[in-house]
């Protein structure tokens, strides 16, 4: 297989270059009619298109949500397939929000649609559930490790239900979500300039100084924008970590659409927004 440079390294590279801003693509039944689009498969790839023009030549990452692809049958995964291929070939790294989790030898085959360089849905890493246990997720690491690609594991969502999993505490009186964090952290132990299995950690969260944030590798942090976040609490929701932060945004900046000028000047509002707030400017 030929081996791409560990996803760490070229995520801290897009970051430096482009700042961290990641974009998700997440074409909604709603947002396709706010942008004056059929619900059908010709308003998805028209949706999904206009976002990559717009974005994939100037922010870091691009996150399709699979879910809203998949919804159209093998005609919508078709679209989720170029776009994937378009985002990638425009210089944006690909995040494939897909949600990913089962008992090891079928998370073996989850791995291979999406990490295997041959895959017609291969991306530069995907989203994971760890709720059937971590190590149910080794074959994921493992190809990763070999295809330079990452993960981004599910540790404390943003979303309010959350916590009734990832906030419980086990018998060591660590909690679920914290424990999640501490599997990371060991993956990423010595690698340079950043690791390549990332957390998701919403940006909805609040003080999280009780968690170890520091995982010497990237934090993907839904929740700003529609979900309430503001790219100001930040540096108040992830302290000194906020340097690894990946801040997604998806329906606030896509109900800018469809003029590319507008979604481009609302990406680069919630950029300027991030950097003022991590470099405390
Ligand atoms: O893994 C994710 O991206 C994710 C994790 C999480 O905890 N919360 C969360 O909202 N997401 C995803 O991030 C996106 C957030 O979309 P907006 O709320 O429209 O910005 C959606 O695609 C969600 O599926």
């Amino acid at each position: 297989m030929t081996v791409l440079e560990p996803f760490g390294a070229r995520l801290r590279r897009a970051m430096d270059e482009r700042g961290p801003l990641c974009v998700g693509i997440d074409p909604h039944a709603s947002l396709l009619a706010e942008w004056g689009l059929n619900d059908d498969v010709a308003g998805l790839e028209r949706f999904s298109r206009t976002v990559v023009e717009a974005m994939a030549d100037r922010v870091a990452v691009l996150k399709p949500q699979s879910a809203f692809f998949e919804r159209f049958g093998s005609r919508g995964v078709a679209v989720l397939e170029k776009s994937v291929e378009e985002a990638r070939a425009a210089g944006a790294l690909v995040v494939m929000d897909a949600k990913r989790g089962d008992i090891g030898s079928t998370m073996a085959a989850y791995a291979e649609s999406f990490l295997h360089k041959d895959s017609p849905l291969f991306s530069d890493a995907l989203t994971v559930s760890p709720y059937l246990g971590y190590g149910s997720l080794s074959p994921a690491v493992a190809l990763a490790r070999e295809s330079g690609t990452g993960l981004f594991v599910l540790a404390l969502t943003s979303n309010p239900e959350g916590g009734e999993v990832q906030h419980a505490v086990r018998a060591d009186g660590r909690t679920v979500g914290a424990t999640m964090l501490a599997h990371l952290a060991a993956e990423n132990v010595g690698e340079e300039p950043l690791g390549s299995f990332g957390a998701v950690v919403g940006a909805t969260l609040g003080d999280l100084s009780s968690y170890e944030l520091d995982i010497n590798g990237p934090l993907l942090a839904p929740g700003i924008g529609a979900q309430g976040a503001t790219p100001a609490d930040l540096p108040r929701v992830f302290g000194a970590a906020a340097r690894n932060v990946v801040p997604n945004v998806s329906r606030g900046v896509l109900r800018h659409g469809p003029d590319v000028v507008a979604l481009r000047d609302a990406a680069s509002r919630f950029a300027d927004e991030v950097s003022a707030a991590v470099s405390g400017g």
